[in-house]
């Protein structure tokens, strides 16, 4: 088999990994067990991470469970942290362990397609946090990934709202690098027509500001109360975003009846080729430019050092001291420079570090 075959091969085994993301309330967890039943219904049985530290119950079981790991009301009561603060430093600790979930991720690789992801409710939190990012780049390292951006259909309908959405599901976009997959949800209350048309004409959403006030979800007859400096903001956003509605993809569902499901897969796979077409090379490259920024790095150190030493001491250096006294360096040594890194009183009670990962 060819190499370039050989590669192919390996991309169709590789399940498509979906995060779901979204403003708080829209419906993330719903979806996720919606997406969780059908394709066990399709004998197609996904794997499962849930990364709110904060949710009380989950509707879906999780293979794998932040919770199991980091106990969030721990954390804010050793760390004094408000439920923000607990969230972001929950993830954090999770984040410390997240090669392990990798490692759970790889093996299952070829008896899954799909792993579903549920991010904390707070949505900046993990999109703008250092540990959701490290996580995001470490599933897309790993497999295809799609953000999924759940976007509550009948609130939308205000346009200030649609607007925040879609500014949202951008700035995602441009952080992630990744394709994001907007999911109307709620179809069952509200279709989502009219936002697909305010997507594609323009000026279908300059009628539906001039016909309403730019927060309400409903045609109001009373225009003049409306704040014209919003209305032309709005109109010059929508313009800017041209461009993001072009590229983007969507898909109608409602988590509550299941409608939408096979279009759902089908706009996934629209993603996952993208993936590997628009955003893998990138990707690739990104990563090959910060090995060579750290192998040149790493070998202008040790010039360095070898020239400190020609200098220092112009004869050639036989044995190390510790070598001579019978010592060895332990990993842990050499990476952390010496310095033995340990956990505090309240990381290793509030992370129980000797978890073996549940119903892996
Ligand atoms: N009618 C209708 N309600 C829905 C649908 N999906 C979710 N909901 C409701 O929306 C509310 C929020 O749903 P969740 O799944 O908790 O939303 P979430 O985004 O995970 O919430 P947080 O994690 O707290 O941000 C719940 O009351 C759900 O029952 C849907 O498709 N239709």
């Amino acid at each position: 088999m060819s190499a370039e075959n050989q590669e192919k091969k390996t991309e169709q085994q590789q399940p498509t990994s979906i995060i779901l993301l979204g403003m708080a309330g829209s419906g993330k967890s719903t979806v996720l067990q919606r997406l969780n039943s059908y394709l066990h219904s399709k004998k197609q049985p996904p794997y499962v991470i849930n990364l709110d530290p904060a949710v009380r119950e989950l509707n879906y079981n999780a293979n794998i469970d932040i919770r199991d790991t980091v106990d969030y009301s721990k954390v804010m009561k050793q760390y004094n942290l408000g439920p923000n603060g607990g969230i972001m430093t929950s993830l954090n600790l999770f984040t410390t362990k997240f090669d392990q979930v990798l490692g759970l991720i790889e093996k299952r690789k070829g008896s899954v397609q799909n792993i579903l992801v549920d991010t904390p409710g707070q949505i900046e939190i993990f999109t703008w946090s250092a540990s959701g990012a490290i996580i995001t780049d470490a599933i897309a390292s790993e497999t295809p990934t799609v953000i999924g951006f759940v976007v509550d259909t009948p609130r939308t309908m205000a346009p200030a709202t649609f607007m925040s959405n879609m500014l949202y599901a951008c700035s995602i976009l441009y952080k992630t690098r990744l394709p994001v997959l907007l999911i109307f949800n709620k179809t069952d209350v509200q279709d989502c027509s009219f936002a697909e048309e305010w997507m594609t004409d323009f000026e279908a959403f300059q009628a539906a500001l001039s016909s309403r006030s730019a927060t309400s979800t409903h045609e109001s007859t009373n225009q003049s109360e409306e704040p014209s400096y919003m209305n032309s903001l709005m109109n010059s956003m929508s313009l800017v975003l041209e461009e993001f509605y072009a590229n983007i993809k969507t898909v109608g569902i409602s988590a509550m009846t299941g409608a939408g499901m096979p279009e759902f897969f089908d706009a996934v796979e629209e993603c996952r080729k993208e993936y590997y077409s628009d955003y893998k090379p990138e990707l690739d490259r990104l990563r090959r430019e910060r090995q060579e920024k750290s192998d040149a790095s790493k070998k202008d150190s040790l010039d360095r050092l070898m020239k400190d030493m020609k200098t220092d001491d112009d004869e050639p250096i036989e044995s190390d001291a510790s070598e001579e006294e019978g010592e060895t360096l332990d990993a842990q040594d050499v990476k952390g420079g010496g310095i033995n890194i340990t956990n505090t009183s309240a990381q290793t009670q509030a992370f129980d570090d000797g978890t073996s990962w549940p119903r892996p």
